[in-house]
């Protein structure tokens, strides 16, 4: 007997939302990857013909120019409000150029506001367990995998989370109804246009609201670009809408997909709970086993000839990128489940131009939720052995899934953010790093992945993908100056090691290469790319010398006078200005924390001792009203200080001090001093003669800030700050390295300091410790 055709009715039949994968296989079974439905829409289930037609210029993503539609209209189904707001349809259901000009607009506005990202998720997973240890109940929908996207989304766009339940609602009827023209029910229809009128009207009342006061968020940015011509206000509403609703729809479901199938495996449960690198795996595996987008749909431009059909102009194909990956001709064993599987090229992100373009967020999201669950709730068991789904196929996830656990474990240390902790000595985050053959090739090979990240700075690469993002491949090689063929040596080095990423001969900034290696933008690392070419690069070959000998053999790469590389940079004008830039980058990453933690509040004259070129004096008057500060510092730095100080307009609060820190006194009338970047320079003893010399010239009360790099207690991470200590054995001082948590607390006690106060988890592994005299 053979099987049936499989039909749309048959598809978006409450069982089949159920258990959507019987039909698929049916599908695949009959081996037509393409059957037109009674419907005329036509159905795509077979992997090679969706991934083609993902990236069909002749497929529209603009359903109004369907038949279908048009039939729609003519027989009166579309109301006059649906029809308004069709007109505002989000990027995803525009073609370029609307749809590049909109979307290119979000990305860089959405794209800088990730850095940091991984960070929050953990603080907030680990929020969101830690109250559910409290009870033995969680309806793992609800509880978990809805609250963290939905936070998340909120901190990036800066909307007050008591906003939330409308949003939620509203964005939940605007999901149901993603399967728009095929959904039958005209009152769930009538009810997602509502929905999507009242985002709309929401965004339309707060974005006045951000440009008369704008707060750093994604839409203040979104609207200072709208404002230079970049998009008028419905447009940026729209832009809104869209990353409020596609922020958290298909993030709670992945995670909600994830957490059903630890529950049915606790041999999965275990591995992603143990194992460096399984909860990624996993992401990936549920993003084709059971992803939460099932599919997308298309309108036929002109006639397509695909697997042996013609699909003709104006007809609406259904992507159905669910079936796409468990089709057995791409591949092995499809309707198993495997951590293990390798070329893993599922749609569930979609492909092409209008490829999800929050996928790394949802990944970070659905990697770090599984793995903690996987890793703290212990035996977890389902309440009900049926399961209900959300109303909808094109947003596939269960409704609810509520569970029983006998505990919850402990979660990580150091997940607080700017916490201040009064005499603690607990280990500041440490993730073990294991080595894998591709990491000990990497590291083996690492000069050569930093001349490549060099090589694409250096030919303005990462600029350039910031301006064209999805500029392809040739043109790029022609703005950067460089042949095919070097171009692609360079290409292999940059995607090998993830900075930048080709699609469809497309190529783009990797997210965090867009956040940080584009010259110019805040948080940039680009000014530290020039230190480590110019100065470490070359005296970091001595290393082993340095070792041997105890002293900085390094530092014979820049010949003057001077123990020190910060008295040879005297002699190197152009060096000195490199370096005072890089500090000057790290330093700015932050230094906000200066401001924000509110320790040094109050205070009315610091002495920023080594204070360099004058960076952090600056930032630290502008976030303390009545403060003055003076920088003190060699007299070839004060001068660059000068420079900065007069640019700034801050000459009346700033002021400027040459001297040895050693040998000549610190500047009088004191209530604060602060060492950045200073003590690692040094061994421990000179460091608690510094910390002495300041307590010694502050009064009762006063303060004493010291911002670093910090290691952690177990003196085994984080790799960054680790790998950052041996440039100072071997070229800037011949002494210092970076120090622990608790070897700065016990430094600062040991100068006489009686208050101690920390404040973790600042950027780019930072700690400020503050002792009051
Ligand atoms: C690593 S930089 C830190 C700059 C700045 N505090 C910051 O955080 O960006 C160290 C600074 O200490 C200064 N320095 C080194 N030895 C010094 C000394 N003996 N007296 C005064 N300043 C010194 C250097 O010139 C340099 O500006």
């Amino acid at each position: 007997m053979t099987d049936a055709a499989v039909s749309l009715r048959d598809l978006m039949s409450p069982t089949s939302i159920a258990h959507p994968y019987p039909l698929y296989e049916r599908m695949h079974r009959r081996g037509e990857p393409v059957i037109e439905d009674p419907s005329g829409v036509h159905l795509v289930s077979g992997y090679a013909e969706c991934h083609a037609l993902l990236r069909d210029a002749r497929c529209s993503s603009d359903e109004t120019g369907s038949t279908m539609f048009h039939r729609m209209r003519g027989r009166g189904e579309l109301s006059g409000e649906d029809a308004a707001l069709l007109a505002k349809a989000p990027f995803m259901l525009l073609d370029p150029p609307a749809h590049t000009r909109l979307r290119r607009l979000a990305h860089t506005c959405l794209i800088p506001a990730f850095a940091g990202l991984p960070e929050r998720i953990e603080r907030i997973v680990a929020e969101l367990l830690d109250a559910a240890g409290e009870r033995e109940l969680m309806d793992v929908v609800a509880d978990f995998a809805f609250p963290l996207p939905v936070r998340i989304i909120c901190e990036l766009l800066g909307l007050p989370q008591e906003d939330f339940p409308r949003l939620g609602r509203w964005s939940g009827a605007m999901a149901r109804n993603m399967d728009q023209a095929f959904n039958l029910d005209a009152a769930a229809r009538a009810e997602g246009t509502r929905a999507r009128a009242s985002i709309l009207d929401y965004f339309h009342e707060l974005i006045p609201a951000r440009r008369a006061a704008p707060s750093g968020d994604v839409i203040s940015q979104l609207v200072a670009l709208a404002d230079q011509g970049a998009a008028d206000t419905e447009e940026v509403a729209s832009i809104c809408a869209l990353l409020l609703v596609a922020g958290h729809e298909t993030t709670v479901n992945l995670i909600a997909n994830g957490v059903l199938l630890l529950l049915g495996d606790p041999g999965l449960r275990q591995r992603v709970a143990d194992r460096p690198g399984a909860a990624k795996a996993m992401v990936e595996e549920v993003l084709r086993f059971d992803p939460p987008l099932h599919f997308r749909t298309r309108v036929a431009l002109s006639d397509i000839e695909i697997a042996g059909r013609v699909v003709p102009r104006g007809a609406t194909l259904v992507l159905l990128l669910a079936a796409a990956n468990r089709d057995p001709k791409r591949f092995d064993s499809p309707d198993v489940f495997d951590l293990d599987r390798r070329n893993n090229r599922h749609l569930g992100f979609g492909l092409g131009l209008h490829a999800c373009l929050g996928a790394a967020l949802a990944r970070s999201e659905g990697e770090i939720a599984l793995r903690e669950f996987a890793r703290r709730v212990r035996g977890a068991e389902r309440l009900e052995a049926r399961l209900t789904y959300r109303p909808t196929l094109a947003m596939r996830g269960p409704a609810r899934l509520p569970i029983r656990y006998t505990s919850v474990g402990p979660g990580r240390a150091g997940t607080d953010s700017f916490t201040p902790h009064e005499r603690t000595h607990e280990m500041h985050t440490t993730t073990t790093t294991e080595l894998t053959e591709d990491r000990l090739g990497l590291l083996m090979q690492g000069h050569v992945a930093f001349q490549a990240l060099w090589a694409g700075h250096e030919l303005g690469l990462f600029g350039h993908l910031s301006a064209h993002p999805d500029a392809p491949v040739e043109e790029t090689a022609k703005a950067l100056g460089i042949e095919p063929d070097p171009m692609e040596v360079l290409l292999g080095a940059l995607r090998g090691v993830g900075l930048v990423e080709v699609h469809d001969g497309r190529l783009r900034n990797a997210p965090l290469a867009e956040a940080r290696l584009v010259p110019g933008k805040p948080g940039s690392f680009v000014p530290m790319l020039g230190w480590q070419h110019h100065i470490v690069y070359p005296g970091m070959r001595d290393f082993t010398a340095a070792l041997r000998s105890g002293s900085s053999v390094g530092l014979r790469h820049f010949p003057g006078p001077g123990e020190t590389l910060y008295e040879r940079l005297a002699d190197h004008p152009d060096l000195r200005a490199v370096f005072q830039d890089a500090m000057s980058g790290l330093s700015s990453l932050a230094n906000e924390a200066l401001g924000s933690c509110g320790a040094l509040r109050g205070l009315h004259h610091v002495a920023d001792i080594g204070g360099g070129d004058g960076t952090n004096a600056i930032a630290l008057v502008r976030s303390h009203p009545g403060l003055s500060v003076t920088v003190f510092d060699l007299p070839s730095v004060t001068k660059m200080a000068e420079e900065n100080i007069a640019r700034a307009g801050l000459r009346d609060r700033v002021r400027t001090h040459s001297g040895d820190m050693f040998s000549d006194p610190f500047p009088e009338d004191l209530d604060g001093v602060l060492f950045s970047h200073l003590l690692n320079i040094f061994p421990p003893d000179t460091s608690v003669g510094l910390l002495r010399k300041a307590y010694d010239c502050l009064p009762e009360g006063g303060k004493v800030a010291v911002l670093n790099m910090m290691q952690n207690d177990a003196k085994d991470g984080p790799a960054t700050t680790m790998l950052a200590a041996p440039y100072f054995l071997t070229i800037a001082s011949g002494q210092g390295r970076l120090y622990s948590w608790a070897e700065y607390e016990s430094w600062i006690r040991e100068a006489g300091f009686g208050g101690y106060e920390r404040f973790s988890d600042l950027p780019f592994f930072h700690g400020l410790h503050v002792g009051t005299r």
